[in-house]
């Protein structure tokens, strides 16, 4: 048997397509556009490729995105100043803030400091807070992502056994309260679980988050589970790989998506998805108060 192969970069265009109207429609109604602001701290190779990839999905639906890039050495306090600045800035309705950042900058300051409802990428105590209490809250996108794939590919979740590899607050944590909601029965497994075949042999679905090369083997997927790979491990020789070892898995799975053309293209759009929803929040507070 092989895998069906679930198509990460078709489901982004169709989603991208139905972004690209929600956009006009807003625009219609108030005369700008949604905006998103990406705070880059320069360092990490990786982040300035992602920063890039979201301007052009800015460009592709008619929203507006600025990257606000600060130098490597920026401090707490000019950090927390410029994340100030954007959350008074009107024209400004989401803002996310490539992680990972350089060490010296705690991740808490970031998460306390993004006003909650411009904090399109979950990450405030008070979305996740939300989303553990079941309440509206914006969500993680790389965890939005893997629900808006099995969602788009058809893939039952009521019921059924969804093992999550990995424990992140990005993905693991959040993408588990989602599969709740969605009535899974859900394990998550992590580094220190011992005997991980044995928990992987039962899923229904198996979401591998843990950033190591093709660490899942055929022999530890069910024949015929849907296999999702969140995974983007940079390869030394260039390239990139998932966490699953695509070539021999597919041959088991009944459902697979491939890295680079998975989950990644619907990450990105995601985050649009919600910065469109921010700024219908926003707008009809706005016209609320006057
Ligand atoms: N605050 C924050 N939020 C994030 O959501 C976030 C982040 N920081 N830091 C980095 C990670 C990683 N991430 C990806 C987004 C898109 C692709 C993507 O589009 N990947 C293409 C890559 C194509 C290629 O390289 O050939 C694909 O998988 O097909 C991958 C990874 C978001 N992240």
């Amino acid at each position: 048997m092989t895998a069906a192969i679930l198509n990460g970069r078709t489901m982004s265009a169709e989603l991208k397509n139905e972004l690209r109207q929600e956009v006009q429609r807003y625009e219609h109604r108030y005369g700008h556009v949604p905006g998103l602001a990406i705070v880059l701290v320069e360092g990490d190779a990786a982040s300035g490729f992602y920063s890039k990839a979201i301007l052009k999905i800015a460009r592709e639906i008619g929203a507006a995105a600025r990257l606000e890039p600060l130098p490597a050495q920026t401090t707490a306090e000019e950090l927390r100043a410029a994340l100030l600045r954007l959350n008074s800035d009107e024209s400004v309705h989401g803002i996310i803030v490539q992680m990972p950042l350089p060490a010296h900058l705690p991740q808490e300051l970031v998460a306390n400091t993004i006003a909650p409802e411009k904090d399109i990428d979950g990450i405030s105590p008070k979305n996740a807070g939300n989303l553990c209490l079941g309440l509206p809250s914006f969500q993680p996108s790389t965890a939005a992502a893997v629900i808006e794939i099995l969602e788009r590919g058809k893939i039952q979740l009521e019921g059924k056994h969804v093992v999550v590899l990995g424990r992140s607050n990005v993905v693991g944590k959040p993408l588990a309260l989602l599969l709740l909601q969605k009535n899974a029965t859900v394990t998550i497994c992590h580094s220190r679980t011992p005997n991980l075949a044995s928990f992987t042999r039962q899923a229904d679905v198996l979401v591998a988050a843990v950033g190591r090369a093709t660490m899942v083997k055929a022999e530890m997927v069910r024949p015929g589970a849907t296999v999702i790979d969140v995974g983007t491990n940079a390869l030394p020789e260039g390239g990139m790989v998932g966490d699953v070892d695509y070539a021999t898995v597919q041959e088991v799975a009944g459902a697979i998506t491939p890295v680079p053309g998975g989950v990644g293209p619907l990450t990105n759009a995601l985050l649009f998805k919600q910065c469109i929803a921010a700024a219908w929040q926003q707008a009809a507070q706005r016209t609320e108060a006057r």
